[in-house]
């Protein structure tokens, strides 16, 4: 459930009209809903009660400082894949005993900017990034926290590019690489392994992948803990769906309820590090109609907005609904939403039902919250849009619409 809807024959974000925002922020723009983004986090945090639990938000899929900073005031940590993130994580006060730290390619400096802050833990991802980790920590005579991604091989049955826990995947190490990895650590008086994190892929729309990779995860535990080796914190990654068109995701009181029963009487910290599920459908992003255009074969509806901004559609097919911000009552008419950018794969909706549409008229494309705003690019010189975060009845401009001069701000002339 979210905050945007449709009252009085338009849309709003919680008490705000669309088309006001727009008039003030221009087009295209990303506009966010703080209820919202209030409400999922809280689903992750009551799905966990009773045990103990740290919900990480994946910044990956919203990096925005100021949604950051809204999400750690109600008591988030995060999920980390570079310097830059745990920059901006800090800049937004979250506290680093909250932050965890994924991704195959950490590099060095990226290891010590992150003990220096004195994160939670780096979630390993091979034996040679763990030898790096060790290294650098007894350089900074300080103890890593670690934990390693298991790559469980288990089909979380979503779109290939972004399924991450199969063993033709990049990710993690299987449970006899993994071993031979927490032995090398608990032997080396700079590293401390404390945690094991799996996270098999993303917009999952069934719980029994996530659910057979835990209790591969806990049979591991067990046989570590043979070993001499206490894992006590277990993280189980993000990857919650969400609801595009008609998919039907396990709530987040489903995974924890799953959680809950597979865990009965251990005593583990468990971390999840949902991204799109907190933040997809807390934000929408509005395009206007630059003109229309009838070929032999299509209607082509040309919009103000394009891949650079939005690159979902483009990247991986993926379907968002798309909506007048003021509904009329014209015919329907079957056209594909594009771009300005030279590219054919520059579209936000192909074969798509929408009323007849003229210049000037603004569309609300939405579920745009979670790899939105953090994939654009100014491909094609196309200064990246606004963001506004909504708040009730206020709205505060949480990223300016870049300029020409920020286009080349950093190219030497
Ligand atoms: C390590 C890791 N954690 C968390 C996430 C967040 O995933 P999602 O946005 O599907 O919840 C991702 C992205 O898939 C990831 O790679
Ligand atoms: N970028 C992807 C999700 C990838 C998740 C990253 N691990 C998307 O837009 O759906």
């Amino acid at each position: 459930m979210d905050y945007f809807e449709y009252r009085e024959g338009q849309l709003w974000a919680e008490e705000v009209r669309v088309a006001e925002l727009v008039e003030r922020f221009g087009t295209p723009l990303y506009i966010y809903s703080a209820k919202t983004l209030t409400r999922h986090f809280l689903a992750f945090d009551a799905a966990l009660k009773g045990l103990d639990h740290l919900t990480c938000f994946s910044v990956k899929a919203n990096s925005n400082v100021n949604l950051l900073r809204h999400l750690g005031t109600l008591g988030a940590g995060v999920d980390i894949v570079s310097g830059g993130e745990l920059y901006r994580a800090v800049r937004a006060g979250i506290a680093p005993a909250k932050i965890v730290f994924s991704g195959v390619g950490k590099q060095a400096h990226e290891i010590r900017e992150a003990l220096s802050a004195g994160i939670l833990m780096f979630n390993v991802e091979s034996s040679q990034e763990l030898e790096c980790i060790g290294r650098i920590a007894q350089e900074m005579q300080t103890v890593a926290r670690i934990s390693i991604r298991i790559n469980p091989d288990v089909d979380p049955k979503t779109h290939p590019y972004i399924s991450t826990g199969l063993k033709e995947n990049k990710f993690g190490l299987d449970m006899l690489e993994a071993t031979g990895a927490y032995l090398m650590a608990r032997k080396h008086p700079f590293l401390d392994p404390v945690g094991m994190d799996c996270h098999i892929g993303s917009q999952l729309t069934q719980i029994g992948p996530i659910v057979e990779a835990l209790e591969k995860l806990l049979v591991f535990t067990d046989r570590l803990h043979a070993s001499g080796i206490a894992i006590r914190y277990l993280d189980l990654g993000g990857g919650l769906g969400i609801t595009y068109d008609d998919e039907q995701p396990p709530l987040p009181a489903d995974l924890g309820r799953a959680i809950s029963t597979a865990l009965a009487g251990r005593e583990l910290t468990v971390i999840l590090e949902p991204g799109r599920a907190i933040a997809g459908n807390a934000g929408i992003m509005v395009t206007r109609v630059l003109y229309t255009k009838k070929t032999p074969m299509k209607h082509f509806v040309i919009v103000d907005a394009a891949m650079n901004d939005l690159v979902r559609p483009s990247l991986y097919g993926a379907y968002h609904r798309i909506c007048e911000v003021t509904p009329t009552d014209r015919g329907l008419m079957t056209v594909d939403v594009v771009g300005p950018i030279c590219e054919s794969g520059d579209f936000l909706a192909q074969n798509r039902l929408l009323p007849a549409l003229a210049p000037g008229d603004t569309l609300a494309v939405f579920s745009a919250g979670a790899y939105g705003f953090s994939m654009a690019s100014q491909y094609n010189s196309r200064p990246r849009s606004a963001e506004v975060l909504v708040d009730g009845e206020k709205s505060l401009l949480v990223r300016r619409r870049e300029t020409y001069e920020d286009l080349i701000a950093l190219e030497v002339e």
